[in-house]
């Protein structure tokens, strides 16, 4: 998929596919960008109104610019993707989507970069399609399970939870404070974005809320497993990450085969946005060596 010679936006980049694996039968939303032989997909947060673009739109450009192609997915439930209640783990259907995604649009083998749930969507679709992964970027996520040091669900995940419910404007604005560490940079054209694709899809809000409802625990804990996976991984987690604990990549780093963790000082729950200069550079390097 080429886009040389044309600015990379959410709408030069947007795309539709059908796919079918499993018992998904569905239309998911993707963008695609850059031509490069190897591509990395990126997998966004749980967030309500989150997307791929939203989670990555400052770490797209660069990767294409050095040669990769970068497909980010809306995960089934998200933005443009059609809707979903899920009953079992979140999880496995997010990987279950990607593998369908991946076979439609023809991609054999990726690198994949997940944030929070698309962290634990990763290690899922690690797990169960070994051999179509290339290397693993995991921020504030790769496995559920409590933390023995801090309180769950944390007070991010309580403020998702309550936004899911009562979609304000104030409730949005809450969990987004929580999200970084410097809230200086969120801006009111961010959360009016942020608040238009949220109340753009309430089937998402509301079955987001059934899905919870159904099975509290949508991102089950898979540590026990993380020694099962072999690819390179690369964990960049917020010090001040008040969604996903640091002490979760601390059990990551532990459990998988071939990992590093990088902590980012005066970083929150979006590392790849906060950080994002030194975040595409820590993994331009890591994918390249
Ligand atoms: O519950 C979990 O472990 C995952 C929480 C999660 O995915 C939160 C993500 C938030 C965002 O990054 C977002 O909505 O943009």
């Amino acid at each position: 998929m080429s886009t040389e010679n044309t600015a990379i936006t959410e709408s030069s980049t947007s795309r539709f596919v059908r796919i079918k694996e499993g018992e998904l039968d569905m239309q998911l939303h993707y963008n695609d960008a850059g031509s490069g032989a190897q591509t990395v997909v990126m997998l966004h947060g749980s967030g309500p109104g989150a997307s791929g673009w939203a989670n990555f739109n400052r770490n797209v450009e660069p990767l294409v610019a050095a040669g990769y192609r970068v497909v980010l997915m809306d995960c089934p439930g998200w933005s443009k993707s059609d809707p979903v209640v899920s009953t079992g783990s979140r999880s496995d259907l997010n990987a279950r989507a990607l593998k369908g995604l991946m076979d439609a649009i023809g991609l054999d083998k990726v690198h994949l970069i997940g944030n929070s749930m698309g962290g634990h969507s990763a290690v899922a679709f690690a797990l169960a399609n070994p051999e179509r992964v290339g290397k693993l970027v995991l921020m504030g996520g790769g496995t559920g399970g409590l933390s023995p040091f801090v309180p769950m669900p944390t007070e991010g995940i309580k403020l998702i939870g309550a936004l899911y419910r009562d979609p304000t404007i104030d409730n949005l604005k809450r969990m987004m404070n929580v999200f970084v560490y410097d809230t200086s940079n969120l801006t009111e054209e961010l959360f009016q974005a942020r608040l238009d694709n949220m109340l753009s899809r309430r089937d998402h809000l509301e079955n987001f809320v059934k899905s919870a409802e159904a099975n509290p625990k949508q991102f089950p804990d898979v540590g026990h497993r993380l020694g099962e996976i072999a690819a390179p991984t690369l964990l960049i987690w917020g010090r001040d990450d008040r969604f996903v604990p640091l002490d979760i990549g601390l059990r990551l780093v532990t459990g998988l085969q071939k990992a590093d963790l990088h902590v980012f000082s005066r970083c929150g729950h979006w590392a790849q946005w906060e950080h994002a200069e030194k975040f595409n550079r820590t993994v331009l390097d890591f994918l390249a060596h």
